[in-house]
């Protein structure tokens, strides 16, 4: 199966990477050229342009960083709405909001092409051991078509219905995931400037109700201080954004999440940006802001 790709940041490039190990042909394509060359050296060809993969591809997926990335890709110069018609999918499956899928989908249906919306959970290392859990939703002949290629970069695949609400999915998802981090980080400086060992409070919360693999896994390093880009916080607070732009659209009221985008707006402030979201804890734990 020949496949195009749009997007090797850090989900891009692995799943990308997962698709020629599994067998797929990938055209890829990348604002930032160099980035291609990984790929290149497994197999893969490259596309001059968006527009030029969906030319060769009947498939394309993109995994871009934000709404405005997603948008431009498609609308600009050399994007994929040159090239998209009847008979080619695209698959975006970046964390956007629900508007900006449905004006993507729009536009491709109107060019007679098939459109799927399909972020996903899990991070770098989930990508990378094609363990992502794939939020799909739109097009339904495209989201069986598109099968073969979740069951490489996924563990499980949903089908949401309508373009929107796999977006929609994602958000709420990463907004609980956004503010647990929040307290996670908060009851870490908590525990350390009450006298208690850090190591001890992780050790405990393992055995009990609220373990889960994100406090096992970011726990450690937190810790240490070390925050090496697996979630770019940037990305996490663009998520935490747009799922409070979703709660005003819904009347939900949302004072926890609220907080926590704050918090992860001076982590950015702090120039902690492309670190991992968890650096949001640097923020907690400076005795100068608390
Ligand atoms: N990292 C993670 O753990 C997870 C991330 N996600 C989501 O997946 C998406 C990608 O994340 P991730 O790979 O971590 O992000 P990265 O920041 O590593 O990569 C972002 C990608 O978007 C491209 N890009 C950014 N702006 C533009 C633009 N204006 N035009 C064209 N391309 C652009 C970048 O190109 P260039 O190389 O040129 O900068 C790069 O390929 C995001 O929506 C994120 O929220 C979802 C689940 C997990
Ligand atoms: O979007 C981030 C993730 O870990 O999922």
């Amino acid at each position: 199966m020949e496949v195009g790709f749009l997007g090797l940041g850090i989900m891009g490039k692995a799943m990308s990477m997962n698709l020629l190990k599994a067998g797929f042909k990938v055209t890829v394509w990348n604002r930032t050229l160099s980035k291609c060359e990984e790929l290149v050296e497994h197999g893969a060809s490259i596309g001059e342009t968006p527009a030029a993969v969906i030319k060769k591809c009947k498939y394309t997926i993109a995994m871009l960083s934000d709404p405005a990335a997603a948008l431009s890709v498609v609308f600009d110069k050399g994007g994929v709405l040159e090239e998209i018609c009847s008979g080619k999918g695209y698959v975006d499956m970046s964390t956007v909001d629900a508007t900006t899928s449905s004006q993507i989908n729009e536009a491709i249906t109107k060019k007679g092409g098939y459109f799927l919306e399909a972020p996903v959970s899990g991070s770098k290392k989930p990508a990378e051991d094609g363990q992502l859990v794939i939020l799909a939703a739109g097009d339904k002949t495209l989201y069986e078509e598109a099968i073969p290629a979740f069951d490489v970069m996924g563990k499980k695949a949903f089908y949401l219905g309508e373009v929107g609400n796999g977006a929609k999915m994602k958000l709420v998802v990463n907004m609980i995931m956004g503010s647990m981090m929040n307290a996670f980080s908060e009851g870490l400086v908590l525990a350390d400037r009450s006298g208690l060992n850090q190591q001890t409070l992780l050790d405990v919360l393992d055995l009990g109700a609220i373990s889960n693999p994100m406090f096992r896994l970011k726990g450690p390093t937190m810790i240490e201080g070390n925050y090496p880009p697996a979630f770019p916080l940037k990305h996490q607070q663009k998520d935490m954004r747009l799922a409070l732009a979703l709660g005003d659209e819904n009347a939900v009221s949302m004072p926890v999440a609220a907080a926590s985008n704050e918090a992860f707006k001076t982590a950015r402030s702090l120039g902690h940006g492309d670190s991992d979201f968890s650096a949001v804890h640097e923020r907690t734990r400076d005795r100068r802001r608390f």
